[in-house]
């Protein structure tokens, strides 16, 4: 009789599972949006949670279903959770900009109290990151980026004498992408939390060894994430912090010895750093600043980490694309080179902030590589108010997902004929003049633009000039190319790493 009721008890709950992980699979359907048709637990797509397929290509599959259909949207399901996919760039422009203010947030979760770095600009939502934006925009000016710009170079002098000594152990060969992690970590390290984080000088560098961490995911914590993502309810009980212990610890524990050096020593670098503390130090005084506007000066230390998190390993990223591309061109990297020592013959020999502002070529090629190769392959936005959809009838209720299909529209051969094709020409001014602007996001666009875009130019072009106007780039045996993604990162990343051979011009 016990083993009946047990065995009842188990059909009850599994029935009771099954209904809730099916009962949102009529939510395209109601809505007359075409849909890829979901399996339960998993969605549309089990390979979104196995991460077995880089998520932009996937995202590609959804968009080239609904292209093929004339569709504007597809519904997809990750897990029970129903997810609208764009397929229009008027859709994406009218989303991103006209309506923002039904698609404020990314959805992206944050517990202020248990974890603060977590409350931070790109995860936070509403009012709370409309203010915080306000207050942080002025960071990132380009008369600010031109006062930090010393910071960036010293790093690029650190990043030249890593590569002279690098190049000479293995005959030239060097893996670029943790190269330029280090000399990232060094740039960021530097500009936000105001320390020498020593990557490029020492193998063993606590920065560096934090900022792998960071982004590496045990098989548990991913399975917990695959269960918090059907279940988003059990994210508040589960033991599944967003960063790891060890890792907000140093990064809180650094941020704040150096606020507290800074305020003690009445240090002034003009960095990231020194502006965060001004944030800080306006609210203190009853101005107009942090505090009256409602910003918790605890949040702090969750921006310095924002722009550490969010600018080494996408800046590192296409840089190192950058070079793997330009190996494989020879053409294009001859005439980049002959734009590098055009420009800093006329800046006498040195790597100015103007100098790289006069270096378009560079530009159109780092453009192309972040066509082909974007930071982020799908951009996450949640709806903040139920919302009838652009260009059609359908109405979401506020929760719903949405994922910009940054990849896929990258990829698609009406704005990109021959997409797997590096060329940088598709950047002059007159080509990009010749399709829609929301043709292209590797920054995200709309009042939720990547802030930090002025200074990943600054640091992606101090990289590529000093290794340019050094060394001659090619491919030896250990690249891989066309470049592959790496699956289970969530910002793009090289699989396999950058490996090139720097010879001496
Ligand atoms: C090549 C380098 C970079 C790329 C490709 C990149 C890309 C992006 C993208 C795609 C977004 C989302 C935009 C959207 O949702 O519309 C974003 C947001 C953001 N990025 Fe970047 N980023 C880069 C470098 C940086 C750097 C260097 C920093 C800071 C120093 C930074 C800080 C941020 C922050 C704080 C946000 C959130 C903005 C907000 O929600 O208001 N990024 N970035």
């Amino acid at each position: 009789m016990a083993a009946f009721e047990v065995l009842a008890a188990l059909v009850a709950v599994s029935a009771v599972i099954y209904y809730y992980l099916t009962s949102t699979a009529d939510f395209w359907a109601k809505r007359g949006i075409p849909f890829i048709a979901p399996s339960p637990f998993f969605g549309s797509s089990k390979d979104f949670f196995f991460n077995k397929v880089f998520r932009g290509e996937i995202g590609r599959s959804f968009y080239n279903y609904a292209k093929e259909g004339g569709h504007k949207y597809v519904g997809v399901f990750l897990g029970r959770r129903p997810v609208l996919i764009p397929c229009d760039v008027d859709v994406v422009k009218t989303m991103l900009v006209k309506d923002f203010h039904y698609v404020t947030d990314r959805g992206m979760f944050y517990d202020r109290k248990r974890e603060p770095l977590s409350a931070n600009l790109f995860n936070l939502g509403g009012s709370e990151w409309k203010t915080l934006r306000a207050k942080l925009s002025p960071t990132f000016t380009t008369g600010k980026m031109k006062n930090m710009f010393y910071l960036v170079s010293e790093c690029a002098r650190g990043l030249e004498h890593f590569l002279e000594e690098e190049a000479s152990k293995q005959r030239g060969s060097v893996e670029m992408n943790e190269a330029l992690a280090k000399y990232s970590t060094d740039v960021i390290g530097s500009c936000a939390f105001g320390i020498e984080a020593n990557s490029l000088k020492d193998p063993d560098a606590e920065f560096r060894t934090m900022g792998r961490e960071v982004f590496t995911i045990s098989r548990g914590r991913a399975f917990l994430q695959v269960i918090a993502e059907s279940l988003p309810m059990l994210r508040r009980v589960l033991p599944l912090p967003l960063i790891k212990r060890n890792v907000s610890s140093f990064f809180t524990r650094t941020f704040n010895e150096n606020v507290q050096y800074r305020e003690q020593q009445k240090v002034v670098r003009h960095d990231f750093l020194d502006l965060l503390l001004q944030l800080k130090h306006s609210g203190a005084d009853g101005s107009a600043g942090a505090d009256s506007t409602g910003i918790d000066v605890d949040i702090l230390p969750a921006q310095a980490f924002i722009f550490f998190l969010a600018g080494f390993e996408t800046s590192s990223g296409a840089t190192s694309a950058c070079l793997m591309n330009l190996a494989q061109h020879q053409d294009v990297q001859d005439r980049l080179r002959e734009e590098v020592d055009r420009v800093l013959a006329k800046h006498g020999g040195v790597m100015s902030y103007e100098a790289l502002q006069e270096m378009k070529y560079m530009e159109q090629c780092l453009e192309e590589t972040m066509r082909m190769f974007p930071a982020l392959g799908l951009l996450p936005r949640v709806v903040t108010r139920d919302y009838q959809l652009p260009d059609c009838k359908a109405t979401v209720p506020a929760g719903t997902r949405i994922l910009i299909p940054v990849y896929a529209i990258h990829h698609d051969p009406e704005f990109y004929p021959e997409p797997s094709r590096f060329d940088p020409d598709r950047f002059t001014e007159d080509a990009k003049s010749s399709r829609p602007h929301y043709a292209y996001l590797p920054f995200g666009e709309g009042p939720r633009i990547c802030i930090g875009m002025r200074f990943a130019w600054m640091q992606m072009k101090s990289a590529l000039t000093v290794v340019l106007r050094s060394y001659k780039v090619t491919p030896n045996e250990h690249t891989v190319y066309p470049l592959k993604f790496d699956t289970k990162s969530f910002v793009s990343k090289i699989d396999g790493g950058a490996h090139v051979t720097l010879t001496r011009r």
